[in-house]
């Protein structure tokens, strides 16, 4: 594996979920590897989890961490190529990618997309021209259209938590008052319809009509529009808000009824309840459940260490770091 930065990368989902629980009953156990090499951790955009949990995950590996907010505190990148730059832009993405990668041995990406153009998001842009031109192994934090390091939390923490060999798994779409991307939820779907190949989950995705996601992430899940139906009997209910893919970066409703809280953990088989955060209380979810048993958001954040640490640790290995 040279980048991480889909479900694609990952040759065998079993053994990087025991792998990753393997890392986590002993989490310095492996903290020669690192040798003192460094990650470098770009942001485009905000966060709290990726930031902390991925530095923490290079540390105790014996790497070094460096962090560039690029949005707050770096110049203003320019993405496109042949443009005559006497506007906002001060540094082309050619000589920005090029630098960090002579500072780093690995480096991690935030970039989300911008919701107005489709092609220019799903063509993953950014993350591409940061692979060609920096030169050394690429971590997504979460790109246009995916969020591998989430998603690989939220498998190792359904795997911690299920009673089943085989638990249900619903991904059901949540109200919000902003447009959010749809890298969460693709990235979702895309490890569970993986898991559901190699027998590990049973998947559904339930959301209102008009939200459908592009079908190369969501191909083999059972898909409704009916949320109670889709919450019957469920393991585990997955809860994220995202804006339409068919109408791009729409709010198409308010999507009033669609917040899970406790009366609707009801149609459940008890089902433990995710999201990646940061989650908008009695928005997106229910304060109930939030603050209840069922809530497992804070295991995830936790996870989100092991899922980092498993790739970082390969990406070392692989590229003979
Ligand atoms: N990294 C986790 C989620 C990040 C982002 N959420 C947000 O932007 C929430 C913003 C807000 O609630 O205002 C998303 O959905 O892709
Ligand atoms: N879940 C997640 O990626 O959180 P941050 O955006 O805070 O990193």
């Amino acid at each position: 594996m040279k980048h991480f930065t889909s479900v694609n990368d990952v040759n065998d989902l079993n053994k990087w979920v025991s792998e990753a629980l393997k890392i986590k009953s002993d989490p310095l156990g492996f903290v020669d590897i690192g040798g003192q090499k460094t990650m470098g951790l770009v942001f485009l955009n905000p966060s709290l989890r990726t930031r902390m949990s991925t530095q923490k995950a290079a540390m105790n590996l014996g790497m070094n961490t460096m962090v560039i907010n690029m949005d707050k505190e770096g110049w203003r990148l320019e993405m496109n190529d042949d443009v005559i730059m006497d506007g906002y832009t001060v540094e082309h993405i050619k000589e920005a990618a090029a630098v960090l990668g002579q500072y780093c041995d690995i480096l991690g990406l935030r970039c989300f997309p911008n919701l107005k153009d489709k092609q220019e998001d799903y063509s993953e842009d950014i993350l591409n021209k940061f692979i060609k031109y920096c030169g050394v192994p690429v971590v997504s934090l979460e790109s246009a259209t995916r969020h591998p390091l989430q998603s690989f939390a939220d498998l190792i923490t359904i795997k911690e938590h299920a009673t089943k060999s085989k638990p249900k798994v619903v991904l059901t779409w949540a109200p919000h008052v902003k447009p959010l991307p749809q890298a969460v939820s693709n990235s979702f779907s895309e490890w569970m319809v993986k898991a559901q190949e190699l027998n590990m989950v049973d998947f559904v995705i339930t959301h209102p009509e008009g939200y459908e996601l592009a079908e190369e992430f969501t191909k083999g899940a059972k898909i409704t529009h009916n949320q109670n139906e889709a919450l019957k009997d469920a393991d585990f209910v997955y809860v994220k808000n995202w804006s339409s893919y068919s109408n791009y970066g729409e709010i198409l409703t308010d999507g009033k009824g669609w917040m899970m809280d406790n009366e609707k953990l009801k149609l459940t088989d008890n089902a433990k309840v995710m999201h990646c955060l940061p989650v908008r209380r009695g928005l997106e979810l229910g304060n109930d459940i939030l603050d209840g048993k069922n809530s497992l958001v804070i295991h995830e954040a936790a996870n989100r260490v092991y899922a980092a640490q498993t790739v970082l640790k390969k990406l070392i290995e692989g590229n003979k770091l």
